[in-house]
């Protein structure tokens, strides 16, 4: 195994306490990729011998400590025990006859569940009781102990870490456990903003549809998100949509964001709009006529339910109720295409507006065979807005007011401007 420690910064601590490097920053190393920040454990100490040794304790429910000069955390080898539901429901044991295996024990998965301790000498001892560094080599993500269903939200976890490794698989047995804890309700309980700040850390990841895979093949999607998870198997057009199923369509939708390393509020607005899909009328399959307006609304109750921050609920709502207009842009008229813009407010939020033409075109290409396609849409609304932009809204308003007329009425008058530029620019 390659080097996996830098030097020790706590050698202030007696020699009676041994402190191990775990978590995220072990496997961090050993797959190469740059460590964030180090997590510590320390066995045989109490909280009073870490404050006497400087460490401020922070941990409201675990006895964790932030070092006086790295600031990282220090946590004291726990065990756990769950004592209700949802995730504030844990016992936790901390004392100094908890051993380092103990607490490796109730961690997530095996390769989060790696110690090393680096000594005096430079010698490294490694700590694998659950074999992290095999499950690393053959890309396995595997829970550890039965402890593993004690937090639901690591069914979260897991799903992003998927996301992150994309060519990781879930092992056999936790796949059966993670539907074992769909079953009895677990995912039902998780707690909104926890959901959602998985979700969004897991959108931001290099391969987002592995999290919507592993959370479908588990039963959990159909939990956290019914509306997307309702996508699947319901057909489209085969002439506009070759793949058929909407469930792939947004999955390809996904894809064709991350692969254009689009911000956050795009990914989300990618996987989101076509929701109203979900609710189309079976009869009239594979037509979706009006699966906008109904997206929009889906859309806004889930952002209630998980409490997503509002500019990247708005920006979703406006790519589920436009997308198809804005699609159809190219052969609309002045007075449409204005319409267009100020329905999406673009006047007033030309950067939302573009983050949403940003959304649309990862839609128009995440289709089977349109992967390469052109989206001229793009920059033809932005030439529009540019041109609707020129119009001298303040003097037409002045020149309006002396003529008497009312608010409206100027209103009628801007909006006209703004339909003859942009008829001359389109002309031009
Ligand atoms: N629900 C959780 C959260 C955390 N952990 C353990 O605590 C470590 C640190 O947690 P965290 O920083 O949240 O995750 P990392 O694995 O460090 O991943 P990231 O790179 O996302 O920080 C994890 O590696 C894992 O051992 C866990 O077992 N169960
Ligand atoms: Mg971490």
């Amino acid at each position: 195994m390659p080097q996996a420690t830098n030097a020790c910064p706590h050698t202030t601590l007696p020699d009676t306490v041994a402190v191990y490097m775990v978590g995220g920053a072990v496997r961090d190393r050993l797959l190469g990729r740059a460590v964030q920040d180090h997590d510590w454990v320390v066995i045989g100490a109490t909280p009073a011998l870490m404050e006497a040794h400087g460490f401020t304790p922070v941990g409201k429910d675990f006895p964790v400590f932030l070092h006086p000069q790295t600031h990282e955390e220090y946590a004291l080898a726990r065990t756990e025990r769950k004592s209700g539901h949802g995730y504030k429901g844990f016992t936790v044991y901390a004392d100094t006859d908890v051993s380092l295996e103990e607490d490796l024990a109730r961690r997530d998965l095996t390769i989060n569940a790696m110690a090393v301790r680096t000594h005096a000498d430079g010698y490294e001892e490694w700590v694998d009781p659950f074999h992290g560094q095999q499950d690393i080599a053959g890309k396995v993500l595997r829970h550890v102990t039965l402890a593993f269903t004690e937090d639901p939200l690591r069914i979260l976890r897991l799903a992003r870490f998927a996301a992150r490794f994309g060519d990781f698989h879930v092992a056999p047995e936790t796949q059966t456990l993670m539907q074992e804890m769909v079953s009895a309700g677990e995912v039902a309980h998780l707690v909104a903003e926890r959901v959602w700040q998985e979700l969004a850390r897991g959108l931001m990841e290099n391969a987002p549809t592995r999290m919507f895979e592993v959370l479908r093949d588990c039963g959990a999607l159909a939990i956290v998100l019914p509306e997307l998870d309702a996508l699947w198997g319901v057909p489209q057009p085969a002439e506009h949509h070759p793949e058929i199923d909407t469930g792939l369509h947004t999955m390809m939708v996904l894809e064709q964001a991350a692969q254009s390393q689009a911000p956050l509020a795009v990914r989300f607005a990618a996987l989101m709009h076509d929701l109203g899909k979900g609710t189309s009328d079976p009869e009239q399959w594979p037509r979706h006529i009006g699966h906008e307006i109904r997206g929009k609304d889906l859309i806004e109750a889930m952002a209630q339910r998980l409490k997503i921050p509002a500019e990247i609920r708005e920006l979703a709502a406006l790519v589920a109720q436009e997308h198809t207009n804005i699609h159809r842009s190219l052969t609309m008229t002045a007075a449409a295409l204005v319409r267009l813009l100020e329905r999406c407010d673009a006047l007033r939020r030309p950067e939302r507006f573009a983050l949403a033409l940003w959304a649309c075109e990862c839609d128009a290409r995440g289709r089977q065979s349109f992967e390469q396609s052109p989206y001229p849409q793009r920059s033809f609304l932005l030439a529009a807005l540019h041109a609707a932009q020129q119009v001298d809204t303040a003097s037409i308003a002045q020149q309006a007011a002396q003529k008497g007329l009312r608010g409206d009425q100027i209103g009628q008058h801007i909006h006209m401007a703004r339909v003859q530029a942009v008829q001359a620019a389109s002309a031009s």
